[in-house]
C-alpha cells in the first residue's frame, strides 16, 4: 500500500482522469461509495447523521454520502460550509444528483442557530469540509465549524483526512478536526504518520477507490506500507541442504560495565531471529555474567576483535561513551566496509562527527536512531525530526548512502535510493529500556538471512513490533512487557508468518 503527499495524490488522480479515462465524477461515486458501504453496518435506524460540507471535492464526497443516507434507515441533515453557488466541477455535479434525488442542503452561514441545535442532536458526523486540497489554516467561517463539531458529543468520521490538516504531514498550529474515526481514500497520506497530526485521525480505514497501479507508478510514487503480506513474500526460505555457516557469521560488539544487558538482548534476539554464528564481544568484566546466559555464543575479546570470516556486524548497544570506545566504531565502520554493518545506540554517537566514514563503504551501513539519536545527528531538535521526518530520513540516507531505520510509533525505513517503508507493527510497551537493543539483533540476524537489505531491515521492524502486539493482545499490558518478554515471544510469531510461506 502505497503512502502519498498532498501532490502526489493528485497527480495520481490527474493521471487516472486523463490517461486511464476514470472522470472525476465516477472516482467520486466510488469514493461515496466505499464510505457508505464503510458507515453502513453500524448505521441505526433514525439515527441523526449530519453530513458537513466544504466547496471542494471532499464535499463532492460528501454529497455522494448523503444521498445514499437518503435512501437508508437514518436521520440525515446536509449542512454547507461555503456558498451552493460557488460549488463547481465534480462537487457540483454531485451536489446536483444529491438535490435532484430528495435531498435539502442547509447552509450553516443562513442558520448558525439550526446548525448549533443540530449538531447537539446529532449521533453521527460525517466530515466532508476540506480534504488534500487544504492550504493554510482554515478560513474563519470553516474553523468556527471545526471547533463546534470538535466540541460535539456526537462520533465523528472524517472523510479523506480530518478538515485542516495538511496532508503532506507539514507542521500546523491551526485547528483542525479531531475524529473518532477516519475513512482515507485509495491510500494513505504522509500526514497520518506525522506525530502532530496523527493524533487527530482517530481509527483509520484505507478505502480503496478503484484507481489503477499504474497511476501510482507514473506518479513516481515510491513510499510504502509494510503489510503482513510483504513479509510473507520476502523472508528467507531454508535450504535443507543449509548449514550454519548458510545462515550467517555475525560479531556483536555491545554492552559496558554498567550496561551488560543491552549486549545480552541484542545477542539473544540474534539467535531467536536466525542467525547461523554468533560471536559476541563485551568488555572482560562482565564476559562471565553474559557468557553464563549466552551458551550458543563465542566470545571475541575487545583488544583482538576481527572481522575476518565473519559475514557481518553490529555495534552500538549499551557500548559506553569513553574516548576509547569512539575509536573503536569509527575503526569497525571503516573495516567493516565489505559486509552489513549496524550501527545503534552509542555506536551512533561516536559517529556523530565522522559521518562521512559511511559513504565510502560498499554495502550501506544500516542506522537505527530514535528521533532524539536522529536529532543529534543532524544537530537538529527532536520537535524538527518529528515534524518532518520523511524528509529529513530521505536526505540523510541519500547523503551518506545508508539504510536508516528511524525508530518511532511508526518506524521508517529508507534506502539509499530513497524508496521509502512505513512499519504497521508496534506499540507502546516498546517505548522502554532494551527495546533499541532487541531490535539490533533481529536487524542483524536478518541482514544475514536476506537477499534484500531493504526486506531485512523492513521484517526485523515488523517482526519487532509484531511480537509486542502478540504479547499486549494476548497476554501482557502496555506497562509490563520486557525486552526478554519480546525475546521469547519472537518464536511464536515467527512460527506463524512461516506458516504463511506455504501459501505464498
Ligand atoms: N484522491 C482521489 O483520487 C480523489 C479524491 N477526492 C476527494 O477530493 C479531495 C481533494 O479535493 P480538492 O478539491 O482538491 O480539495 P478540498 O476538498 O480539500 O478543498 C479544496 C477547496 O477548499 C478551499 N480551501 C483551500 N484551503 C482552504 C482553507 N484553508 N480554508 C477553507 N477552504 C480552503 C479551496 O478553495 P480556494 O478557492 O480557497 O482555493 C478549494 O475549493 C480529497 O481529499 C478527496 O476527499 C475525490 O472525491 C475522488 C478522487
Ligand atoms: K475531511
Amino acid at each position: 500500500m502505497h503512502v502519498v503527499s498532498r501532490e502526489e495524490m493528485r497527480n495520481i488522480d490527474q493521471y487516472t482522469i486523463a490517461h486511464i479515462g476514470l472522470g472525476g465524477p465516477v472516482l467520486m461515486e466510488n469514493a461515496g461509495r466505499a464510505v457508505y458501504a464503510a458507515l453502513e453496518p453500524d448505521l441505526k435506524a433514525g439515527e441523526q447523521v449530519t453530513v458537513v460540507i466544504g466547496k471542494g471535492n471532499n464535499g463532492g464526497d460528501g454529497f455522494v454520502i448523503a444521498r445514499l443516507l437518503l435512501d437508508s434507515e437514518v436521520c440525515v441533515s446536509t449542512w454547507l460550509v461555503a456558498d451552493p453557488g460557488k460549488i463547481t466541477g465534480d462537487a457540483a455535479y454531485h451536489m446536483k444528483a444529491y438535490l435532484a434525488s430528495g435531498g435539502k442542503i442547509m447552509q450553516v452561514k443562513d442558520d448558525q442557530e439550526g446548525f448549533r441545535r443540530q449538531l447537539e442532536q446529532a449521533e453521527l458526523i460525517v466530515d466532508a469540509l476540506l480534504g488534500t486540497g487544504v492550504h493554510g489554516a482554515p478560513y474563519p467561517e470553516y474553523s468556527a465549524v471545526i471547533s463546534q463539531i470538535n466540541q460535539s458529543k456526537a462520533q465523528v468520521v472524517s472523510i479523506d483526512i480530518p478538515s485542516g490538516i495538511p496532508a503532506s504531514g507539514e507542521s500546523f498550529t491551526h485547528p483542525a478536526v479531531i475524529a473518532d474515526r477516519t475513512l482515507t481514500l485509495e491510500c494513505p497520506k504522509l500526514a497520518q504518520f506525522v506525530e502532530h497530526a496523527a493524533r487527530c485521525f482517530g481509527t483509520v480505514h484505507v478505502l480503496p477507490i478503484g484507481i489503477p497501479r499504474l497511476a501510482y507508478r507514473k506518479a513516481g510514487v515510491r513510499r510504502e506500507v509494510r503489510t503482513r503480506a510483504d513479509v510473507v513474500r520476502t523472508l528467507p526460505v531454508r535450504d535443507p541442504f543449509s548449514h550454519k555457516g548458510s545462515h550467517g557469521k555475525g560479531l556483536l560488539i555491545a554492552g559496558a560495565a554498567e550496561m551488560p544487558g543491552a549486549a545480552f538482548f541484542s545477542a539473544k534476539a540474534a539467535l531467536r531471529s536466525g542467525i547461523g554464528l554468533l560471536k559476541v564481544s563485551v568488555p572482560d568484566s562482565i564476559k562471565p555474567i553474559i557468557a553464563g546466559r549466552l551458551p550458543e555464543t563465542m566470545f571475541l575479546s575487545r583488544d583482538t576483535i576481527s572481522l575476518e570470516g565473519l559475514t557481518g556486524v553490529a555495534i552500538g548497544p549499551g557500548l559506553g561513551r569513553e574516548h576509547h570506545v569512539g575509536l573503536l566504531v569509527r575503526r569497525i565502520v571503516e573495516e567493516s566496509g565489505a559486509m552489513p554493518c549496524v550501527i545503534d545506540a552509542d555506536g551512533l554517537f561516536h559517529l556523530k562527527n565522522h559521518l562521512d566514514l559511511l559513504r565510502r563503504r560498499n554495502v550501506p551501513a544500516v542506522l537505527s536512531p530514535h528521533s532524539g539519536e536522529m536529532a543529534a545527528l543532524m544537530g537538529m531538535s527532536v520537535k524538527d525530526i518529528e515534524s518532518d521526518r520523511f524528509t529529513i530520513a530521505k536526505m540523510f540516507a541519500e547523503k551518506y548512502h545508508v539504510y536508516l531505520v528511524l525508530k518511532g510509533k511508526y518506524t521508517l525505513v529508507t534506502a539509499p535510493d530513497g524508496r521509502q517503508v512505513v512499519n504497521s507493527t508496534g506499540n507502546a510497551a516498546l517505548a522502554k529500556g532494551g527495546s533499541g537493543d532487541v531490535l539490533t539483533g533481529i536487524l542483524l540476524a536478518f541482514l544475514l538471512q536476506h537477499k534484500q537489505m531493504m526486506d531485512a531491515a523492513c521484517n526485523a521492524v515488523y517482526l519487532h513490533g509484531a511480537v509486542a502486539d502478540d504479547l499486549v493482545g494476548h497476554t501482557h499490558s502496555l506497562l509490563d512487557v520486557l525486552a526478554t518478554d519480546v525475546i521469547d515471544a519472537i518464536p511464536p510469531v515467527l512460527h506463524r508468518l512461516y506458516g504463511d510461506i506455504g501459501s505464498r
